[in-house]
């Protein structure tokens, strides 16, 4: 069986904010190849994660290693820019690094948005600057593509297009995508785990483990259960679930029903070349 190092690794991170615990002892790790999905509730700490494992957040314990000189790409939640500045797409993809013309070109082809290039980036739709946002990060090429909710703004089908460009992109570069999302419509069937996340991780494993994780269907419910269907996991069976809204996020009665994974075993897909 194929065995790489992670490109990422966090271990037992605690985040502690104002008295409050925003992480409790989390662990995660993406490896080359690998769709990893951190889900959970609006928050549930995905973001405050995110910015641990890339360190620009301080952690109270726990440990994060990063491949040597692992060249990452990184799409955060927000990215503020001022509506009275013009500033076209071409030159939002230069503000991070000089690039070339043809190079602008092809990352913006790549996701779709190539006849964007003049256009400021006020005047786009949500999807297409959520594609120029994955297109600044595919021109660096990079080994880890951290996305934080790269669906936002996006209506249903437009997500289900981002998921499948996120997909190929994976499949092209074989790169890393740790990839964050509260919107359970969606979670991926291209994900190799999904990390759901209210504050601890109340379970982890592949879709379908998690899908029928108690602590997972509690917290999100019958709404939670449909969120599979587009990427494809209809096992026609019927789960019971709690109906109780106040049961939502309460998940102290039940141990963690999966274990987190800190190993690259790579089952289930394949590295090509
Ligand atoms: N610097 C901070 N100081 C205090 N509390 C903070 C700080 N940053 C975040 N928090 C709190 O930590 C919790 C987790 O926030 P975070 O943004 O990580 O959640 P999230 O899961 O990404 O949420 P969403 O789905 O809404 O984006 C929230 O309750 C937030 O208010």
């Amino acid at each position: 069986m194929p065995h790489t190092d992670p490109l990422l690794v966090g271990t037992d991170i605690t985040v502690k904010a104002d008295g409050k615990t925003l992480l409790n002892n989390v662990s995660v790790s993406v490896c080359e190849n690998e769709i990893v999905t951190i889900i959970g509730p609006n928050g549930g700490g995905k973001t405050t994660l995110l910015k641990s494992l890339l360190g620009l957040r301080p952690i109270a314990s726990g440990s994060v290693k990063r491949k040597k000189n692992l060249n990452l790409g990184y799409v955060p939640q927000k990215l503020v820019i001022d509506r009275t500045l013009p500033l076209t797409v071409q030159r939002l993809m230069q503000l991070t690094g000089s690039y070339k013309r043809a190079q602008i070109e092809d990352a913006l082809g790549e996701t779709g948005v190539a006849h964007k290039i003049h256009d400021n980036i006020h005047s786009l739709s949500g999807g297409e600057m959520q594609r120029v946002l994955l297109a600044r990060a595919i021109i660096r090429q990079p080994e880890l593509m951290v996305l934080d909710e790269p669906v936002q703004g996006v209506d249903y089908l437009g997500e289900i297009a981002l998921y499948q460009l996120i997909e190929a992109i994976r499949n092209k570069y074989k790169c890393g995508i740790l990839l964050v999302s509260h919107d359970l419509h969606m979670v991926m069937r291209a994900s190799n785990r999904v990390i759901c996340l209210n504050t601890h991780v109340c379970c982890s494993g592949q879709p379908t483990d998690v899908e029928q994780s108690p602590d997972y269907q509690r917290l999100f419910g019958s709404r939670g259960l449909q969120t599979m269907a587009p990427y494809g996991h209809r096992h026609g069976h019927f789960h019971d679930i709690p109906p109780d809204p106040a049961s939502l996020g309460d998940h102290s009665a039940e141990g963690h029903s999966c274990e987190n994974h800190h190993h690259c075993d790579h089952e289930g897909h394949n590295h090509a070349g």
